[in-house]
């Protein structure tokens, strides 16, 4: 399983530090949400911010952009050193081009969903993703409470993913902590993208520990 600490919940004013609190504590990637107060309510940081962290880290910088106009971040995103970039599907018109830019500029290419959103959405461009993210809650905010229906999509994604023979992780995003851990590895969930659990932790390699526990 992949653990994936969102700075979203970080302490802003002490960036670096937080960068490095994740790393040593196990992380395995890092999540870093893009939001335009646009596409969201919420406004965060952009192609800035990952250019400041690359230097001082190695994980995967897999970036989530909740944005209105994702396609005019493919060029700041790939040159400020982002691993993956993830866009909405709802929002974008050019959805299987936009793939292909990001994978032409050098990075993996995620497509997320909405709770609201089904899978069939997507499903024509699945063989040409590296990573679906199943979003959790409705995107803007940290700190929100998991939404269980959306459980079945994860599954769903698993068998399309075995039935086509496809390679595509899957992730999860919103109100992601132990308990809800095991419910999305049944479903066949590989990468854990979870905020507010780990950095509001008191040992936040404990907190990973007990993720980490659940796939046993
Ligand atoms: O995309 C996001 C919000 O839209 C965040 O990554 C997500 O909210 C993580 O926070 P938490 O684990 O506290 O729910």
């Amino acid at each position: 399983m992949i653990i994936a600490p969102s700075i979203l919940s970080a302490d802003m004013a002490n960036l670096k530090a937080e960068v490095h609190k994740a790393e040593s504590a196990g992380a395995d990637w890092l999540h870093v949400d893009i939001m335009d107060g646009h596409f969201v309510p919420n406004l965060t940081f952009g192609a800035n911010v990952v250019d400041a962290i690359r230097p001082h880290t190695k994980l995967c910088l897999d970036c989530h952009l909740m944005v209105a106009n994702p396609e005019d971040y493919v060029n700041s995103l790939a040159q400020a050193g982002a691993d993956i970039m993830t866009f909405h599907a709802e929002a974008s018109q050019h959805s299987h081009g936009l793939i292909q830019s990001i994978k032409a500029a050098g990075m993996q290419a995620g497509l997320a969903i909405n709770p609201g959103t089904p899978v069939s959405a997507i499903s024509p461009l699945l063989a040409d993703v590296d990573l679906v993210l199943v979003m959790t809650v409705n995107p803007g905010f940290g700190g929100q409470s998991f939404i269980e229906s959306t459980l079945d999509k994860m599954a769903e994604l698993d068998q399309w993913r075995q039935s086509h023979n496809l390679a595509f992780k899957i992730e999860v995003d919103g109100g992601i902590k132990q308990e809800t851990t095991k419910a999305c590895l049944d479903q066949g969930v590989d990468v854990f993208v979870a905020g507010s659990y780990l950095y509001g932790a008191d040992n936040m390699q404990q907190a990973m520990q007990a993720m980490r526990r659940q796939a046993r």
